[in-house]
């Protein structure tokens, strides 16, 4: 399978921040949710990827390309959609796709006008006067308008209400019956990549965790739970992090099976959410439990 942008060992540095030795690949033709707490990197891979910010070392490509040479070629063929709002606010929908129009040579006022329909976007009104949700419907409007075969977004469905939300899930699902787009998209709702998501590529504190197809995860991760007195210093090391209790423990294998051989039916194997491999993930690498 064909990855469509691939980073290879990059690294930046922020003042008590870093990104460390991050290789990462996305694969044509599907929906990659990007997940990881606050402060893990997303946004700031997210600007790179964009080459809004420059790695310190590593390297990014986009379509087997690289920024250096092919700056133009690459950005023609991104769409981005923020969460925040980067069109001038003082302009209209329409006065805004003026704007961008001629920066794109695939642009298509038919795909423009179908979305606006859709999203049920005012052409006439300013965009200051624009909810959250249909700025992010605005935003996602012009992504699509000039062909993207690559959309890239951060948060798109942070702060959106629920029908909105779903909408937008639904509005992506339905762009990957072109099997040419690829969606690389963070998000903290990580319930909503249970509809749409493919891929599902973990990042923690600067790091890297997994990128693995979502069925993979359910296959291969489990919450166990069991007694305490089942762990030892070896049994310990069969789990990510363990959380204990006055009624025995829990925690997270990344290896459902080889859980299966050591415990058997000592302990009980649950089917773990995102949101569960993030929580345990993260006290795994703080120790606190
Ligand atoms: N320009 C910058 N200068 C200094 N530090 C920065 C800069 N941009 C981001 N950081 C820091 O880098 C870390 C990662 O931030 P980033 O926004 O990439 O995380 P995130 O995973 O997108 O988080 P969230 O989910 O909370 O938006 C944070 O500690 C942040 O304060």
């Amino acid at each position: 399978m064909e990855d469509v942008l691939e980073l290879h060992n990059v690294n930046k540095t922020f003042k008590g921040f870093q990104i460390k030795d991050l290789s990462l690949s996305v694969k044509k033709g599907f929906i990659t949710g990007f997940i990881g707490g606050n402060g893990a990197g997303k946004s700031t891979t997210i600007k790179m990827i964009l080459n809004l910010l420059q790695p310190d070392s590593g390297t990014i490509s986009v379509f087997g390309l690289d920024y250096k040479q092919n700056e133009k070629e690459i950005k023609q063929r991104i769409g981005f959609v923020f969460d925040n709002n980067i069109f001038y606010e003082h302009l209209t929908l329409n006065e805004m796709k003026r704007l961008i129009k001629p920066a794109y040579h695939n642009w298509n006022d038919t795909i423009f006008n179908q979305y606006v329909d859709m999203f049920g976007l005012s052409l006439k009104k300013k965009l200051k006067n624009f909810s959250k949700g249909m700025m992010m419907k605005a935003s996602l409007t012009f992504a699509l308008s000039h062909n993207a075969e690559l959309i890239i977004m951060d948060e798109p469905t942070s702060g959106l209400d629920p029908i909105f939300r779903r909408e937008l899930l639904e509005v992506l699902h339905d762009l990957m019956q072109n099997g040419d787009r690829t969606i690389f998209f963070s998000t903290h709702i990580t319930t909503d990549l249970d509809r749409i998501a493919d891929y599902i590529t973990f990042i923690h504190n600067g790091h890297h965790v997994f990128t693995k197809e979502q069925y993979k995860i359910e296959e291969e991760y489990a919450i166990v739970k069991g007694d305490t007195d089942l762990l030892d210093r070896d049994t310990e090391q069969e789990f990510v992090s363990i959380r204990r209790s006055n009624h025995g423990f829990e925690a997270l294998t990344t290896n459902k099976q080889r859980t299966e051989t050591v415990f058997g039916d000592t302990v009980i194997l649950e089917r773990p959410t995102l949101e569960d491999i993030m929580l345990y993930t993260k006290k795994g690498t703080e120790t606190i439990w």
